[in-house]
C-alpha cells in the first residue's frame, strides 16, 4: 500500500495514496485498503469540540480505520488517560500504530471485532463510526458507556433513515418509514429512537447533546444514564410523525394516526421515532466557546455558522416545515424564506433543509403566512 501524509486538525497522518485506487478518474474511500474520507473532516471537527466539552477520562474509538478520529481527540482536547483505537482490519491496525507513533499519541491499539471489544470494556466516551448503519453496534456501545458517559454514532445509510428504503428501515431501525416532506429530520429521529430502545434493554436512558444531518450522514452524541426508571422516562419520548399527501397536514404525537384529521385522506407515517429534544443548549454554547480557541481549523467559519444555527433552531422541537411542499399543496408560490420568518415571528432557518423553517407556530399558522404573503 503506497501511503501519503496528510494534515487534518493538529494531526499529520499517513493514508493510502488515493491515486493508486482511482477507477476511471473517480475515487471512493471504500476502494482503498484502509478508509480515509476527507468529506468527514467536518464530522471529526465537530466531534473534537464535543469531546473537549465532555473531557472524558477514557475514550474508545471502536472503528478507527487510520486512527484519525481518536488521534485528533488526543491532540486537540485534554488528552484522555486512556485511548483505545480499534479496528478489525489488519492493514488498518498497522496504519493506526504508525499514525499514533508519528503524532506522539499514547494509545492502546486493538485488532478486535468492535462488538466483542465493547461488550468487554467500559469508557466515558465511546465513538462508533462505521460504514453505513451503526445498528449492529448500538447495544454493545451503550453497554460500554459508563453512567453519565457519552456515546457517539455516525450513520451514512440515508435511504432507510429518510424513508426511501422502507424494509431496510424496518430491519435496521425497527421502524416504519415513508418519504415525508421533512424526511431529513425524520432520519435523525428514527436513529435516536432506535438507540433509546436498545438502551432501555440495558436499563439505561439516552439524552441527546447534539444531533444533526450533514451532506450524506447523521451524527448524534448522547449522554447515557443508568436506571430502569430513567429508561422508562426516556421511552416516553418516542412517538410518530405523519403527513397527509393530499392537504399537507402533518401530525406528531405518541399515538400513530392513519387518517388525516383535516381531509380524511390516508397519511404517511414514520416511527417509532424520537420526539424529544435534539440538543442540549448549554452543551452547544460550550462547543461554540471551545471553537473560539481553535482558529487553526480549516472549517472554522463553517463550524461557527453551523453551531450558531443549531442554537437558533434548537429552540423549536416541532419538526421543520418544508415551504416548497406546503406551497405546492396550496398551489401557491413559495414566498421568500425571509418574509415567512418575519411573518411567523418566532421562527428560524434549519440546518436540515434550505427549504425548511423551524417555528413554534402550528401547521395552520404557517399556512396562513404562506397564503397571506401570496395575497399581497
Ligand atoms: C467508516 S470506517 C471508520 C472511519 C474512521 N472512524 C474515521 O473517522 O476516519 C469503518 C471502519 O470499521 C472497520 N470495521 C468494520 N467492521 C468492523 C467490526 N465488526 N469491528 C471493528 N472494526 C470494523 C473497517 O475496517 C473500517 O476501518
Ligand atoms: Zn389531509
Amino acid at each position: 500500500m503506497r501511503l501519503v501524509e496528510i494534515s487534518e486538525g493538529k494531526a499529520k497522518i499517513l493514508v493510502p495514496d488515493q491515486r493508486e485506487y482511482e477507477r476511471e478518474g473517480k475515487f471512493d474511500p471504500a476502494w482503498a485498503p484502509v478508509f480515509y474520507n476527507t468529506r468527514m473532516v467536518f464530522n471529526r471537527d465537530i466531534s473534537v469540540l464535543a469531546v473537549s466539552v465532555i473531557s472524558p477520562k477514557n475514550i474508545v474509538d471502536a472503528l478507527s480505520a487510520t486512527g484519525i478520529r481518536g488521534i485528533r481527540y488526543y491532540l486537540e482536547t485534554t488528552p484522555p488517560q486512556t485511548l483505545v483505537l480499534n479496528d478489525l482490519d489488519k492493514g488498518a491496525i498497522e496504519l493506526i500504530k504508525a499514525n499514533s507513533e508519528r503524532n506522539g499519541v499514547n494509545a492502546l491499539v486493538t485488532n478486535r471485532d468492535a462488538n466483542s471489544l465493547l461488550f468487554e470494556t467500559s469508557a466515558d466516551y465511546v465513538d462508533v463510526d462505521p460504514f453505513g448503519t451503526p445498528s449492529p453496534f448500538i447495544l454493545s456501545s451503550i453497554k460500554a458507556t459508563r453512567n453519565n458517559g457519552h456515546v457517539a454514532y455516525t450513520a451514512t445509510d440515508l435511504s432507510p433513515l429518510e424513508g426511501k428504503a422502507k424494509m431496510s428501515c424496518k430491519r435496521k431501525y425497527d421502524a416504519e418509514n415513508s418519504k415525508l416532506s421533512f424526511s431529513k429530520e425524520v432520519g435523525v429521529r428514527v436513529l435516536i429512537g432506535k438507540i433509546a430502545r436498545e438502551a432501555a434493554i440495558l436499563e439505561k436512558a439516552v439524552i441527546p447533546e447534539i444531533a444533526f444531518y450533514k451532506d450524506y450522514y447523521y451524527r448524534v452524541i448522547l449522554k447515557v444514564k443508568r436506571g430502569a426508571k430513567r429508561a422508562d422516562e426516556c421511552l416516553n419520548n418516542l412517538g410518530f410523525y405523519s403527513e397527509c399527501n393530499n392537504c399537507g397536514f402533518s401530525y406528531e404525537g405518541k399515538e400513530r394516526i392513519d387518517r388525516c384529521p383535516k381531509c380524511g385522506s390516508p397519511m404517511k407515517t414514520a416511527g417509532p421515532l424520537w420526539l424529544g429534544n435534539l440538543y442540549n443548549m448549554d452543551f452547544l454554547t460550550r462547543m461554540k466557546e471551545e471553537l473560539k480557541t481553535r482558529s487553526y481549523l480549516q472549517n472554522f467559519s463553517k463550524l461557527d455558522y453551523f453551531i450558531s444555527l443549531l442554537i437558533k433552531e434548537g429552540k423549536y422541537n416541532q419538526h421543520y416545515f418544508n415551504l416548497e411542499f406546503l406551497s405546492s399543496k396550496l398551489r401557491l408560490n413559495i414566498p421568500p424564506k425571509r418574509k415567512i420568518l418575519e411573518c411567523l415571528g418566532d421562527a428560524s432557518e434549519t440546518h436540515f433543509d434550505p427549504k425548511g423553517i423551524k417555528t413554534s407556530k402550528n401547521f395552520q399558522e404557517t399556512l396562513s403566512c404562506i397564503k397571506g404573503l401570496n395575497d399581497r
